[in-house]
């Protein structure tokens, strides 16, 4: 690595945010010890509140940052003027959005297009219109900066380095689907589990957002909107030009009498009101002998996507997921019919900051 100090902005020190601050640190620990590497130096920690920075680009201590920012009394800096101090950095700049903000993400054009590299589990900007999708990978191009969003699909999991193997080694992609949800995985498995029976449906989803597997609002989980941003990221690097998350079949597991409610703490204090829906769902498959899951797929030949709930046997291997577990297969020309799968932990702060810290050392390899 020819680089000899790369520096870092964090945007979000949320579950995800923190995860990540802490294995920066250690990532950080371990490139010091090899005089080839280059010194990591965080120079921004920001939240929607407060921000950290120096003006002269000096290093913030990597231990506790979580907790200097809380106490920080600095206003955070507008997104114009973080891309203006990263771009005037003595070094290449590497932006880490650990935020959901589709503002953020709007700005990642302006980012590349001044050279700072990108890694984020963020799923609104390649979800978002076709347009933004084709700046962004047009201004990373014209400018040599980096983007990586292994995270915006099934977090730590490596689903989008995958596929992107798959289609840049000429394998045909015919049709990719499974559990892309580790907050659907999660609430399925315990309120409609295999054998037993199971918890109820708005105490489950109170426990996924305590576990930290739900968006900031819980609502963009179960409106299905969530995985259709992941089904929108796959389908267009499967080569499809999906117009948006909303442009195909998602069926919404939000009770029409919460639809407009005003936050997500309001939905979660009046969900059990309407446990009594979920529940005649779970007894239909019952009656079946079956279990319901909540899945998606793309069929990239008929230009298909779609996201909502199906039966499955007992015996299925989406049935018998555990935790929050995502299942994702891929069927391919290659592969014929025995997909490729994947499978592991789809939600959590560890995990998908896993998938943020390798991003960022993939960057490194290539500054
Ligand atoms: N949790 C998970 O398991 C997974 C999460 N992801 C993605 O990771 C991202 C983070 O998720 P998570 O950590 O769980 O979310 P949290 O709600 O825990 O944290 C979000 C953080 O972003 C900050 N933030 C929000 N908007 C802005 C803004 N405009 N400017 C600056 N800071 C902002 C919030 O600050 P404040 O508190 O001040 O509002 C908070 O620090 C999301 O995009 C999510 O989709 C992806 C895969 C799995
Ligand atoms: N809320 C999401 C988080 C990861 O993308 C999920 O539950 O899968
Ligand atoms: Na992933």
């Amino acid at each position: 690595m020819a680089v000899k100090e790369v520096y870092i902005a964090v945007i979000g020190a949320g579950g995800v945010g923190k995860a990540f601050l802490s294995q920066l640190e250690s990532l950080s620990t371990r490139l010091s010890r090899t005089p080839s590497s280059p010194k990591l130096s965080l120079i921004l920690l920001s939240s929607s509140k407060k921000v950290l920075y120096t003006h002269k680009y000096t290093a913030l201590s990597l231990g506790n940052t979580a907790s200097s920012l809380a106490q920080s009394a600095q206003e955070p800096l507008s997104l114009p003027q973080i891309i203006e101090y990263l771009a005037a950095a003595p070094s290449k700049a590497v932006l880490v959005d650990n935020t959901s903000s589709q503002d953020v993400a709007n700005q990642y054009p302006a980012f590349l297009a001044k050279g700072i590299s990108i890694v984020t589990p963020n799923k609104k900007a390649f979800s978002g219109t076709f347009k933004l999708w084709q700046e962004i990978f047009g201004a990373a191009s014209t400018s040599g900066a980096k983007v990586y969003h292994e995270s915006s699909v099934g977090a730590g999991l490596p689903v989008i380095s995958t596929l992107k193997e798959l289609v840049d080694t000429g394998d045909e992609v015919t049709r990719i689907e499974g559990v892309f949800s580790g907050t659907m995985s999660f609430l399925f498995n315990s309120f409609a589990p295999t054998e037993g029976s199971g918890g109820k449906w708005s105490a489950e989803v109170k426990k996924a957002k305590e576990l930290g597997y739900t968006e900031p609002d819980p609502r963009d989980d179960l409106n299905g909107l969530d995985v259709a941003r992941k089904l929108t990221i796959l389908a267009r690097l499967a080569g499809l030009e999906v117009a948006s998350p909303t442009s195909f079949p998602v069926q919404s597991l939000i009770p029409k009498e919460l639809e407009s409610v005003s936050s997500g703490d309001e939905f979660i204090e009046n969900l059990p009101k309407f446990d009594s829906q979920m529940e005649e769902t779970k007894a239909a498959a019952e009656k079946e002998g079956k279990v319901v899951r909540f899945v998606g797929s793309i069929d990239v030949g008929k230009k298909e996507v779609k996201v909502g709930l199906e039966k499955f046997d007992r015996s299925h291997p989406i049935a018998s997921l555990k935790g929050s577990d995502n299942i994702i297969s891929f069927y391919t020309k290659r592969y014929g019919t025995n997909p490729l799968i994947i499978q592991g932990a789809g939600a959590g702060g560890e995990v998908t900051a896993m998938g943020v810290t390798g991003d960022l050392i993939k960057v490194l390899e290539r500054l």
